[in-house]
This record gives C-alpha cells, structure tokens and sequence, in this order.
C-alpha cells in the first residue's frame, strides 16, 4: 500500500481525538502515517476538555451527593457534613489528563505512527511545513493530509482575560481556586456543566445568556425541566438577552451588562471570577491553506460527508479535514468518527458519515442528552416532505428504578415518523441521560422503525425501560 514516491502516505496536522483516531485507524490499515502536533498530544478533548471537566463533575457530583442531606434522610441516611479538598479534586483531573495523554501517545507510537512536534502547514500539493519550538523547519511529502487542528476558546470583543480572575474552560479545568461568587458568561455545554461544578463546590454562580432564553440551544420541554433542576434549585441566578460587552480583570471583576436588543448598558455587575464560556473558533489561521485553494466559511474548512475538502462544490484532491475545524457537531467522538471514514475512504472506500445519529450529552447531574432532529426542525422536514410527526414523552417518574434511587425527575421525548416509524430524533433530561440516548442513537443508525424496537425487550429494572416505554407509545401511533 505504501508509496514510495513520498515521504508519508498520510500527514496528519493535529494529534486531538480526530487527527489521532485518523493517524491510528490509517496505521493499522498499513499505511506509512506521521501525525504533527503543536501542543499537548491529544489536543483539547483529553488536556483542556472531556477528560478533566468529567474528572471534575465525577468528584464535585459526589460532594453534591453526599451534601444533600434532604435528599439522604429520605433514604433514611444521615451524612456528616462533607469536606472536600480542591487541590486534591483538582489533583485528580490533572493525573487522569497524564494518563490518558500517556496512553494515547503510546498507542500511536506502537501502531507505527511517526509523531512530529511542532506547528504543520500546507504547502502546496501534498507537502506539508513543520516548525518545531527552535525554528527549525522541514518539508515533508505526502499522498494525502488530513487537516484536524481542532478549535479554540472564543472570546467576544470587549471581554479581557488574565487567565486568573477572568478565563476561559482552558483554566476552569485546573480548579486553581474556587471563586465565591463566580459569573459564567453562555448558557451552553461548558456554562452548564461547570456551573454545576462550581455550585457543587459552594460558589455562588451568575449565569449571563446573551439570547432570550438560558440554554437556548436546547430543546424547550427539556430546558423547562433542566433549569428547575440545575438552575432554579441551587444557587445560581440568571440574566438573559443581555451581552457582557466589557469584562475587566482584577479584584473585583467588573462586568458591563448590555440589553441585546436596546443595545443599551442595563447593568454593572462585581465578582470574584468570571468562566468565559462562549463558543469555540476553528484553529484554521497560518495553516497556509491558500497553497491548496482553500477558502474557509467563517473560519471553518469546508468538507463533503466524505470528509473531502470543498472550494464550492469543488473537491481539493488529497486533502481532508475532520473534527471541530470542520465545525460539525463539535464533539470528542464526532472528530474521532469522521477520522476513521476520512481514512476508510483515503483507501478507496465511499464512506458517508450521517450526523442525524450522533449523539450529545451534557454531564450536569443529572444529564441531558440529544440525537437526530430537534422538534423545530423535524417538523418542518414533515411538513417539506409530507409526513405526520409523532412525539411522544416518557416520564421517569414512572420508572421503578428511578422511583427507587429517588431520583424521578426526568423526560425523554421521542420524534419519530407516524408513517413509516422511523426514528427522527430525542431529548431527554434525568439520570444516566448520557448513557440512555445511546441504545435511540444507535436505532438511528440502523434506520429501526418504533414497530420492531419496541418488541426489544428491557431488563426490569433499569432505566432503559424509559426508552421501551417511549417506542410502545411511538408504535401505537403509527398509522
Ligand atoms: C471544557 C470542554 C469539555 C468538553 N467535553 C466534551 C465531552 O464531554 N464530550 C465530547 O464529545 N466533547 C467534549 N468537548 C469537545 C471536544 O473536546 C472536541 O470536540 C474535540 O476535542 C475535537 O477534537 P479535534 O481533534 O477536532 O480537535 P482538538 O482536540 O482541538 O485537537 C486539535 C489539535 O491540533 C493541534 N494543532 C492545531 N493547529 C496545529 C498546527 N498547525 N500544527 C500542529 N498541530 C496543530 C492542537 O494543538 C490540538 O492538539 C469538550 C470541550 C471542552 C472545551
Ligand atoms: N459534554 C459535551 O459534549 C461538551 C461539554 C463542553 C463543551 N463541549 C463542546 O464545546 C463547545 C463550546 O461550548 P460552549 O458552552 O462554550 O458553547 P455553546 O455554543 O454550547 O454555548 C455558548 C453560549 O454562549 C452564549 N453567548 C455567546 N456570546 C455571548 C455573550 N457575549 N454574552 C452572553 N452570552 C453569550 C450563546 O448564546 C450560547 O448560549 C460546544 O459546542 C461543544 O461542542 C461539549
């Protein structure tokens, strides 16, 4: 398989989940790979990202737990009153980011693939630069290159970071210090899970949500149920359709609140800290991408469901690009995906990833979780192509081992389709979410219809039986 004429069948720029899950799966297919990387070997899912947030949410969900003397007593358990040491929680975010990261670069190392440290570009066709830390540059020849330089922390205008008192997820994960009162600015994933963190740990949060609602980007009958439970319950207070245009540094913080739509100051606000949590920005600057012809939109690199790069419905021969740079369903496990089907078909393969069946969880306690369509958008697909939607809602107030846990606030809704049964999509909220949505993503994947799941029989009693119950009223919908 290997050809001689380069250096490298595959260049891989870019050691996160993506650009490692390619340069592996591309090694063991016996092809001569190099991946290059200029920072942390697995990139920001494993240093900055998944790994020591739920390290964080693992050890702060368990003060949580054993604080919660109402909810013990009903157990009828009474806990002393939980200490818990930050330096130590945050010891055990930082060894797990070492092992993983050691463990990561061992696997490549053993599958054959060469690692190169320092910062990758194009140049030109099938060549890519290398600069390592010293300025030392070489140029390297290659069939294909897959692009996976990952994203960045995105800070909007007139917000300053010193990293101490004003900072983004790359800090919050070190858990240097436990503001008191701590501002997070964005009401989605990393806003969510870390205002659950940091209430665990007994700081006062303020949520600021420049849209309308908080968590605007969830589904609206999960929200309404997500915010009594993580929100309104606990110490957290929220403002929306306000911007932070202004965030200082120091002590206090000090934050300017504008209305978005008067566009007029409502609002100066003083804090201990402040988690910028407002979306990510592709890492797509000085990777010379021009040498190729490629055009970026809003920062991301253009791909096909191949994984090839487009210049307009053009395909740049030998280039691909997988993970958050690409912009699609920014997760861990989408990068990793669309690694492997960038190599499947690097080797001739017509592979095409289908996003509609991947799955997305937010790790607060309890979880939520989504797959498929959002309702708003599966109705218009009904109503464009002509088919009834069905929705149907299953409640864990009905599910004997939540009811047994204690734990019985919780909704799946499932949107399916009322002619052919076909599954389209579903929210939940409550406990283990993250591990529910799973068995509905993988029904996706296989194009089930509700008629043949819901024959799949569920152990009793498990969670699961949640779904069960969601895909018998689903299939005594379909016409
Ligand atoms: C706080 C937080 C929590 C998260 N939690 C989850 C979660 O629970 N589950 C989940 O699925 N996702 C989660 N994510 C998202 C997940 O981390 C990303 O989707 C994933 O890391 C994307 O992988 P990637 O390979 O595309 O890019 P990255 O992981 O960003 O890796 C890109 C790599 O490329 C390197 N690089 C960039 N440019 C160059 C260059 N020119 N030359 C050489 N190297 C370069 C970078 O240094 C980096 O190491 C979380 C993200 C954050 C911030
Ligand atoms: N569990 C997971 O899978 C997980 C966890 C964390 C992060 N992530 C990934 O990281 C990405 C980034 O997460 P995120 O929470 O930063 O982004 P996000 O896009 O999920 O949410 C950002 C929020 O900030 C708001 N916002 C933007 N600018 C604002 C401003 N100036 N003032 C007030 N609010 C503002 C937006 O309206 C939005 O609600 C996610 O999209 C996801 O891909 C995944």
């Amino acid at each position: 398989m290997t050809d001689t004429n380069f250096d490298f069948d595959l260049i891989v720029i870019g050691a996160g989940y993506g650009g490692f899950d390619a340069a592996k799966h591309a090694a063991e297919k016996g092809l001569k790979v190099a991946i290059i990387e200029s920072g942390d070997m697995g990139g920001t899912c494993v240093n900055k990202g998944c790994v020591p947030s739920k390290a964080l949410l693992a050890a702060s969900g368990k003060v949580r737990e054993i604080a919660n003397y109402e909810h013990l007593a009903k157990f009828g358990i009474h806990a002393s009153p939980v200490r818990f040491e930050r330096s130590k929680i945050a010891d055990h975010a930082n060894n797990l980011v070492s092992n993983v990261r050691e463990n990561l670069t061992k696997t490549l190392k053993r599958s054959g693939v060469e690692i190169i440290l320092g910062f990758g570009r194009l140049e030109g066709n099938q060549k890519v630069g290398v600069r390592d830390n010293n300025g030392i540059d070489r140029i390297f020849t290659c069939k294909n290159i897959v692009l996976a330089t990952g994203s960045s922390p995105f800070v909007p205008p007139g917000i300053t970071l010193d990293n101490r008192t004003v900072f983004t997820s790359d800090e919050a994960v070190k858990l240097e210090w436990l503001p008191r009162w701590i501002a997070i600015i964005g009401s989605g994933y990393i806003g969510l899970e870390f205002a659950d963190v940091y209430t665990a740990l007994g700081c006062e949060v303020t949520i600021i949500e420049a849209l309308e609602n908080i968590m605007p980007t969830f589904d609206p009958d999960i929200t309404k149920i997500a915010k009594k439970n993580l929100i309104q319950s606990r110490d957290i207070d929220t403002k929306s359709n306000v911007f932070a245009t202004k965030i200082t540094p120091g002590c206090p913080v000090k934050i300017e609140l504008t209305d978005a739509k008067s566009k007029e100051i409502v609002e100066n606000l003083e804090v201990d800290g402040v988690l910028v949590a407002t979306g990510r920005s592709p890492n797509s600057k000085n990777l010379n991408l021009d040498s190729v012809g490629i055009e970026t939109i809003k920062g991301y690199i253009p791909i096909d469901d191949q994984m090839r790069v487009l210049n307009g419905e053009k395909i740049i021969p030998n280039v691909w690009a997988v993970g958050d740079v690409t912009g699609k369903l920014m997760l861990a496990h989408t990068a990793a995906a669309q690694g492997t089907i960038a190599v499947e078909n690097i080797c001739g393969e017509n592979i095409e990833i289908n996003y509609g069946s991947i799955p997305a969880a937010t790790f607060t306690h309890p979880e939520i979780s989504s797959v498929g369509l959002s309702e708003t958008d599966a109705k218009e697909i009904a109503s464009k192509e002509g088919f009834t939607l069905g929705v149907v809602k299953s409640y864990f107030k009905a599910n004997s081992k939540a009811l047994a846990e204690l734990e019985s606030d919780g909704i799946l809704k499932l949107l399916f389709n009322k002619d052919s049964g076909k599954v389209l999509g579903a929210h939940i909220f409550g406990m283990h979410a993250a591990d529910l949505i799973q068995e509905i993503a993988n029904a996706i994947s296989r194009n089930q219809d509700v008629m043949q799941l819901s024959t799949e029989v569920h152990t009793h009693p498990t969670l699961s039986e949640v779904v069960e119950v969601a895909y018998k009223q689903a299939a005594s919908q379909v016409k």
